[in-house]
């Protein structure tokens, strides 16, 4: 069951525009086990959600339905007022998966223009396609590398190549799976700042998954993930405050307990 809405630009319902992103008894199976189980939230335009939670608890499973590439998927799924997977949301939507995805023996720059020709095809956009390159380096702080074989950077960098292949066509929602996995701090926050500035000067929207507590405290809004479940879709100051804790971390371990502690009164009244 996939809903449909028309996205913006399309036969108008002259409703208010939709979320980046909504779900409604949100169900994937893997194999035989069901790893979402009945999720529903949204997540807001304009705007940075972190979708934080354990090693194992979704977060990949649950992007990948995002952008449509995840079988076994049913519920409701609209990305952009359109069910996820739609091909009007290809150029629409960036995905950056944890593994980099870049070619090692073409240049940073030679990269970018494999995808950029990909995504706008054709000489008359040939201009176009310079332009959105060298912005997209220039974005990910990348331009004293720009010649630099892409098998010659360090993972970081590597990564960094990655994202700006995302932001090419500066896409209205970017879904980043872990993008600081490994990164040092100072990389870290550069990276943080980057997405802040997406948000802020494009409006764009960013779902990006961490399993870094620390990192949910940068966030407008948080999703926290346990096994296949959303826990609470907040902001990190309204979490704090709900569970009178210090920290999104601590949030975080408060309502772990409180849902052992459901599942526990569920058991003991069977
Ligand atoms: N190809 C697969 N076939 C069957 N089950 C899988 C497959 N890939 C992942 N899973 C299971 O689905 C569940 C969710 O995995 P997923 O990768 O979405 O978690 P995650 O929260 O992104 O983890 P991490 O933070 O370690 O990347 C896990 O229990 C995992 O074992």
């Amino acid at each position: 069951m996939m809903n449909y809405l028309p996205g913006p630009g399309e036969t108008d319902t002259g409703g208010p525009t939709p979320p980046a992103i909504r779900a409604e008894a949100l169900t994937v199976l893997r194999g035989s086990r069901s790893v979402l189980r009945g999720l529903g939230f949204t997540v807001p335009r304009g705007q940075i959600t972190g979708l934080l939670g354990p090693s194992g608890c979704g977060k990949s499973t649950l992007m990948r339905a995002i952008v449509g590439t995840q079988a076994k998927v049913t519920g409701t799924l609209e990305v952009l007022g359109r069910p996820a997977g739609h091909p009007a949301l290809r150029t629409r939507i960036g995905y950056v998966t944890q593994a980099a995805s870049v070619y090692d023996d073409l240049t940073v720059r030679q990269n970018l223009d494999y995808f950029a020709a990909i995504l706008d095809p054709g000489r008359a956009a040939a201009d176009r396609r310079r332009a959105d390159v060298t912005r997209a380096i220039a974005d990910v702080d990348l331009a004293s590398h720009a010649d630099a074989l892409a098998g010659n950077l360090s993972g970081g960098q590597r990564n960094r190549v990655s994202l700006a292949v995302a932001l090419l066509g500066a896409p209205e929602l970017l879904v980043l799976d872990e993008p600081t996995v490994g990164l040092d701090p100072v990389l870290r926050r550069d990276l943080w700042n980057l997405f802040h500035r997406i948000a802020a000067d494009r409006g764009a929207t960013l779902l990006v998954s961490s399993h870094v507590m620390d990192e949910a405290e940068r966030c407008h809004r948080l999703l926290l993930m346990r096994e296949g479940e959303i826990l609470a879709d907040d902001s990190p100051e309204a979490l704090r405050t709900r569970t009178g804790s210090e920290t999104v971390e601590a949030a975080f371990l408060h309502l772990v307990d409180e849902a052992v502690a459901a599942g526990h009164t569920k058991e003991t009244a069977r």
